[in-house]
């Protein structure tokens, strides 16, 4: 027999009735976990069986608890639902021209009717059986309660690494300005090189930053004052990361609106333990990601990121011993947290812990009861006009997607469209005009839109013929993807680049314009759409874009799959000139249960706080750099997307102006190694970094800093928050193996890293 899941959804969240195999006898013997936030895992060491079965409503993991029934011998999982709400794909507009486009939406059928909070779904592709008839419709969707206000939510400090693109006509930044670790770039050396170092004294401005500090509990007892980091000074991207304790708190409770989720397609109807309750039953735990290249890639870049299996709850491992599988399950999440080889800035960082190294110095906003959002010297976002829906509908730009394709070849095709829709006769006056107004009435919504809400969101603004193009030419460049940067520091060019899979589990490619013109989808079919769309199209309407006068390479990013996810975080904290950040995806049938949803948390008042924006392809989402909030779910299926930055001039001269004047403190690659290789065994797991929590790892530890080139103290105190070397050298003099015991347990309880995803399972019995 095998284990069977009968999932009973509630008002408030789900219960999940588990069925053990016969020899299973206690809830000791299972392992039960919560992948992403819909996804209940359930495995038996002991008989080597586990099951996935897709929750019916998206649940926070950190709610989740199990007992074990002896009466019955069932386990039994409840949690508490998260409250998020799905954006679902915009209709098609209604407009003759457009319904000609969507062959499969004839003209006479009526477009589906909108509801207040949400947009209609299309009826996903696949569905399975098992999932239809063990979710509720998405009407019946129960409104589910809002995320807990009093949780505890996760302030990061990490910057992007990433570049800028001068307007036509300006020198390009030196390269040592720009300050890249692994930027990778497929043309243009010098500007481009593996390992721009930053280390000709270019610093950071130290310009409006959020508060940070260290907190009173471990390293640097003094709280202090750090600048988050951010490209402050420096041409590449910056980006501070804030979570904000309560930002859902004001939203009305709409609860998380969605399609019935799909259970996995391995998934089967069983006859359940409750009669009355339908159940999901998996042989095996299944995985929804792409074939062999994914899993190439994945090894090649991912050797510290999630494994596809979170690792076992840490219960079973502190009262029931170890059984095999648990043993290889906590070797792979110990590679995971150990990674490669010491030399730094490699994947081998332990990286949510050297990132989760800053905490909350307290609340610093008035807008907020938690901690800031964005930069400070921002005035508060406006509420959202009255009468507007929580959600931001996504508008359907696929006129927009065919008018673009009349400027560029590689739209061969939907030119074509657009010949039929009779949008492209030459000559005809008439038809211009009407396609004018009909572009200015599109751009003038998003615009609209995005002024409402601080985001948007543009269903099939990129033709799938540019996606299919598109992914077509990064395909080949795959190979020169590396991961993720993120600077973790209170000033970029103080801090340490490095790799952070748990925090940031993509890998990235910076294409600058001339490696674009190596491109024809992606430049002519892609991005010279969505600038056109900024700078045309926004810019013009909206007053704080009126500045914007260029844009950041491309960077191309993807998902490996296996749970990569990018932590909560705000792009520009730290006043780096950045406005606006526009994701295009590029992932055509992305389905829901496949995660890697952008999340977003805008804090327009009277607007919902928390909204989910699944990749889908040809799909464009702009937001506030400097004000929302997003992070991106975790990914179970390679995820391709596209992120630029438009920058503001005068911001962004501020920054470049004080990034030259004031030098920066050492980021030399030895130092940065040096330093970071301390940091991975400093906040990794004790299990794997050598310092144990003990009077000697204590002393052993302060040897080590002791013994760091100035340079690299340099780094480590800015990584920590403290304010100097001395600081630092103090902080390792007053560190108690307490004390070094209660941070990485923070860390962990930040929620970033292996047991972001585990319920609380202490409730066994
Ligand atoms: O890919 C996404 O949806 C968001 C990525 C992101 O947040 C970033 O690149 O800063
Ligand atoms: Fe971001």
């Amino acid at each position: 027999m095998e284990i069977s899941v009968s999932l009973n959804p509630g008002n408030d969240g789900v219960e999940a009735v588990v069925v053990l195999p016969p020899g299973v006898s206690s809830a000791a013997d299972v392992i039960v976990e919560v992948l992403g936030d819909d996804t209940l895992l359930v495995q038996s060491p002991s008989c080597a069986q586990s099951v996935q079965a897709v929750l019916p409503v998206a649940v926070d993991p950190d709610t989740g608890r199990v007992r074990f029934k002896r009466s019955t011998g069932k386990l039994i999982f409840t949690a508490t639902a998260r409250r998020s709400t799905l954006v679902h794909p915009a209709p098609p507009a209604s407009d003759t021209e457009s319904i000609a486009a969507h062959p499969s939406h004839p003209p006479d059928a009526p477009p589906p009717e909108l509801p207040p909070t949400r947009i209609e779904s299309e009826p996903h592709a696949a569905h399975c059986s098992a999932a239809e008839a063990a979710s509720p419709s998405p009407r019946a969707s129960p409104a589910v309660q809002a995320a807990s206000p009093s949780q505890p939510d996760q302030l990061v400090a990490m910057t992007m690494m990433g570049s800028v693109t001068p307007s036509p006509g300006e020198a390009p930044a030196p390269a040592a300005a720009l300050g890249r670790a692994t930027a990778v770039t497929l043309k243009g050396e010098g500007r481009h090189g593996g390992d721009g170092d930053g280390s000709s004294g270019d610093g950071s401005t130290g310009t409006a930053a959020s508060q940070l500090a260290t907190g009173g509990s471990g390293f640097g007892s003094a709280a202090t004052s750090a600048t988050s980091s951010g490209a402050t000074g420096l041409p590449s991207i910056g980006g501070g990361v804030s979570c904000v304790t309560g930002c859902t708190a004001s939203a009305p409770d709409n609860g998380r609106v969605t399609s019935p989720p799909p259970a996995p397609c391995t998934a089967a109807v069983a006859s359940g333990a409750d009669a009355d309750a339908t159940t999901v039953t998996s042989t095996v735990s299944t995985d929804v990601n792409g074939g062999d290249d994914d899993a190439k890639l994945y090894e090649e870049y991912y050797c510290d990121s999630p494994p596809a299996m979170p690792p076992p709850s840490r219960h079973r491992s502190e009262h029931n011993g170890r059984s095999a599988v648990h043993d290889a399950a906590d070797s792979a999440a110990q590679q995971s947290i150990c990674g490669g080889g010491g030399g730094g800035g490699g994947s081998g960082v332990n990286a949510a812990r050297v990132a989760a190294a800053f905490e909350p110095a307290g609340g610093t906003s008035s807008r907020d009861a938690g901690f800031s959002f964005t930069a400070p010297d921002l005035p508060p976002p406006p509420p959202l006009p009255p009468g507007l829906p929580p959600v931001a509908p996504p508008i359907d730009c696929r006129y927009l997607s065919v008018a673009n394709a009349l400027r560029v070849s590689a739209h061969a095709s939907t030119a074509a469209i657009a010949e039929l829709m009779g949008i492209h006769q030459r000559g005809s006056v008439a038809a211009e005009r009407r396609k004018a107004n009909k572009v200015n009435e599109i751009l003038q919504r998003v615009a609209d839109t995005l002024d409402a809400y601080g985001y948007a969101v543009l269903d099939n603004y990129i033709s799938e013929a540019a996606i299919k193009g598109a992914r077509a030419e990064l395909k080949v460049m795959e190979p020169h993807y590396s991961a993720g940067m993120i600077w973790v520091g209170k000033e970029a060019e103080a801090g340490a680049q490095i790799s952070v899979s748990s925090v940031r589990g993509d890998v990235v490619l910076w294409l600058d314009d001339q490696a674009l013109n190596a491109t024809a989808f992606v430049k002519d079919g892609m991005l010279a759409d969505v600038d056109e769309l900024v700078f045309e199209g926004l810019r013009t309407r909206l007053p704080y874009l009126a500045g914007l006068h260029r844009r950041s390479d491309a960077m191309m990013a993807i998902y490996p799959g296996k749970g990569a996810r990018f932590a909560k975080h705000v792009d520009n904290t730290a006043m780096d000139g950045r406005r606006l950040t526009v994701l295009t995806y590029l992932n055509p049938g992305w389905q829901e249960q496949q995660g890697g949803a952008l999340r977003l948390f805008p804090v327009r008042e009277g607007a919902e706080g928390v909204v989910d924006v699944l990749p889908l392809a040809g799909r464009v989402a702009l937001f506030l750099s400097a004000e929302v909030a997003h992070e991106v779910m975790p990914a179970y299926a390679p995820r391709h997307a596209v992120t630029l930055w438009y920058f503001d001039a005068g911001e962004h001269a501020a920054t470049l102006t004080a990034a030259k004047v004031m030098p920066g403190a050492c980021s030399r690659p030895a130092a940065q190694a040096a330093a970071t290789a301390l940091l991975r065994d400093l906040l990794a797991d004790e299990t794997c970094s050598g310092i144990p929590a003990t009077p000697e790892g204590c002393a052993q530890l302060g040897t080590r800093v002791a013994a760091l080139d100035p340079g690299a103290k340099q780094l480590l105190a800015a990584v920590l928050g403290l304010p100097s070397v001395t600081a630092l050298m103090e902080s390792m003099r007053g560190l108690t193996p307490e004390s070094l015991r209660r941070r990485r347990e923070e860390l962990r309880n930040m929620g970033l890293g292996t047991q972001h995803h585990a319920p609380d399972t202490s409730a066994h019995v």
